[in-house]
């Protein structure tokens, strides 16, 4: 395992871009500018800025600063700002506004930096290029700021704050770095898994130029593992001892869904076999940094596929659980997916698209042509057991951050939760309720979150949730090429909508069982084939924890 830890000082922050003082929206010195913010950048209510303008103090802090050293004039790109630092985070505001400011509609200066956004600060002595001008201070802030045509695209970026005392920079950087440091949920040390061979075999490059400066900003020490083979990343996660475990605070995948899944089942490994590597396993975070072809987990958690994102939601702590789904095999082997199960086209264009994997992502294409030509249709009993409750308050909701359906029940990491998550999903066949189907279908999925991606940006499921419980079985009847054709053009627009297609039926369930009569077709896992085509697929609410936050 090769070890990385870094200062600060070090690292290489290129991909962090200089905050500009350009934002049309919500610009306090224009009154015509809509109330609409479009980033991170709002004023902070507390304190209320007096008369006089400033009543700064770190709350609550063992170290609260003195009132003067909480208040400081600035430079900001050129422009005098005065910053004062609240308990909440950085309140800015300009000493004055360009003559152009009320017509031109551009002029914004960042308002207010919340800490919960600051990865971290830092105080460095730049020198003039005039032998006799005094050295410039500058008090660097690593942040983000959110896209403005897509919120949840967060695009790293640092504020450069400047005056001439050293004192004054070094005493902010270090009291910011305090304040951040206090933030419990954030990792300090993880685990990452990076899988060379995932997507277009850039996982590599994409750790080192996206996430990995990401990270060090951060202060995040990353352990680094490459992975040889096929399932060497559960391997990896399954091998390590108790301290090891012990000392992470998560595990991250670079790579696609696969690597994720991997990663996903040998933490569900160490947690079924209980004891105290059980009990710590329960508290470790999962992370995505999309490097694969599909990469639904990132997208489905974040919005996007955007890595700087990704690593993003890691270095800042966010956490949320998510609903993993446990695959039961005839054979009794299992496995734990968390965004879909599909047998029939989906599962003919994984087997197809694994034979061009050469190819890279562009395989999916070609393969999804040629299942499609062929058309096959396949004779299939299907059972499910619906789920409890009515579906109308999550299905009427897209999942967003602090989504109202999937908040209310974060689930306990009780015995008994992971007594349930390790008993076999045949086990709720005795249940009674299960509805009974026997049809020939085109397509089978259970779809556990709404299962975004490039070719579905609102999801397969666009009304899945993180954590609701809910499987989306989707039933695709036997049809035309052309009615199908129709049915797969529809979901990169709208994903599967139930009533849409009269040969198509979404229902919410529980757990769900496939036999396969005749001909069979093969599953298709998260991305990767399952050997055995009798199964039985239960969902867990809130199973795993996530380094996200859902989609904002
Ligand atoms: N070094 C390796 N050599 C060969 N295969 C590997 C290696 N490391 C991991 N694998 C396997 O590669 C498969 C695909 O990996 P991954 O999911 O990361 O990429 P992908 O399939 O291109 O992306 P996605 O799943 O998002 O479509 C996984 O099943 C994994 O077990």
């Amino acid at each position: 395992m090769g070890n990385h830890k870094h200062k600060t000082s070090n690292v290489p922050d290129d991909i962090f871009t200089d905050h500009v003082l350009v934002n049309s929206e919500a610009s306090p010195l224009n009154s015509r500018s809509p109330q609409r913010r479009s980033g991170n950048l709002r004023l902070l209510s507390e304190p209320k800025v007096s008369e006089e303008g400033l009543a700064p103090s770190i709350s609550g802090h063992s170290a609260a600063p003195s009132k003067t050293s909480s208040e400081a004039a600035f430079t900001l790109r050129g422009r005098p700002v005065r910053a004062w630092l609240t308990s909440l985070g950085i309140n800015l505001v300009p000493c004055s506004a360009p003559w152009w400011a009320p017509w031109a509609n551009l002029y914004h200066p960042p308002d207010c930096i919340p800490f919960e956004e600051i990865l971290s600060a830092c105080a460095r002595e730049r020198s003039s290029t005039l032998p006799c001008a005094a050295h410039q201070q500058h008090l660097i802030i690593y942040t983000f700021k959110r896209s403005r045509r897509k919120q949840c695209v967060w695009k790293p970026c640092r504020l450069v704050l400047k005056c001439k005392s050293a004192e004054l920079v070094q005493e902010w950087a270090m009291r910011i770095n305090m304040v951040i440091r206090t933030e419990t949920q954030r990792p300090t040390n993880l685990l990452v898994i990076i899988n060379p061979f995932g997507g277009a075999r850039k996982a590599r490059n994409i750790w080192r130029k996206k996430a990995e400066p990401v990270f060090l900003l951060a202060g995040i020490k990353s352990t680094v593992v490459e992975t040889q083979r096929a399932d060497h990343a559960k391997e990896i996660v399954t091998g390590l001892s108790l301290s090891e475990l012990q000392s992470f605070d998560g595990f991250i995948a670079v790579g696609g869904d696969g690597l994720f899944q991997e990663i996903l089942n040998g933490l569900l490994a160490i947690r079924g076999n209980g004891g105290q590597a059980g009990q710590v396993a329960a508290h470790l975070r999962l992370g995505h940094i999309p490097a694969g072809s599909t990469d639904a987990v990132a997208y489905s958690l974040n919005g996007c596929r955007c890595q700087a994102t990704a690593a993003l939601h890691i270095a800042l702590g966010d956490r949320t659980p998510l609903d993993v789904m446990r695959v039961d095999m005839s054979s009794g082997a299992h496995r734990y997916a968390v965004c879909v199960a599909s047998y029939g086209y989906m599962g003919d264009l994984m087997r197809t698209s694994e034979r061009l994997r050469f190819l890279g992502p562009a395989r999916y294409g070609l393969a999804g042509a040629w299942t499609l030509l062929r058309g096959a249709a396949y004779d299939a009993e299907v059972s499910y057991l619906p789920a409890p409750g009515t579906a109308s308050t999550a299905a009427s909701k897209e999942c967003r951050a602090a989504c109202s359906v999937c908040s209310p029940t974060v689930p306990s990491r009780d015995v008994g939760q992971e007594a349930a998550f390790m008993s076999s999903s045949r086990k709720s066949l005795t249940e009674d309720g299960w509805v009974q189907r026997q049809g020939r279908y085109k397509s089978i999925m259970a779809v556990v979150t709404s299962c975004r991606s490039d070719m579905s940006s609102k999801g397969l499921s666009p009304h899945g949730h993180l954590c609701d419980g809910r499987l989306h079985l989707v039933l695709v009847h036997a049809s035309s090429r052309l009615q199908y054709l129709r049915f797969l053009a529809s979901i990169p627009r709208e994903g599967v909508q139930a009533g849409k297609f009269p040969f198509v039926e979404m229902i919410d369930c529980a757990a769900v069982h496939l036999t396969p009569v005749g001909a069979q077709s093969c599953w298709n896992v998260d991305g990767e084939l399952l050997p055995d085509t009798e199964v039985t697929m239960k969902v867990h609410r809130g199973l795993a924890d996530v380094f996200a936050r859902g989609i904002e």
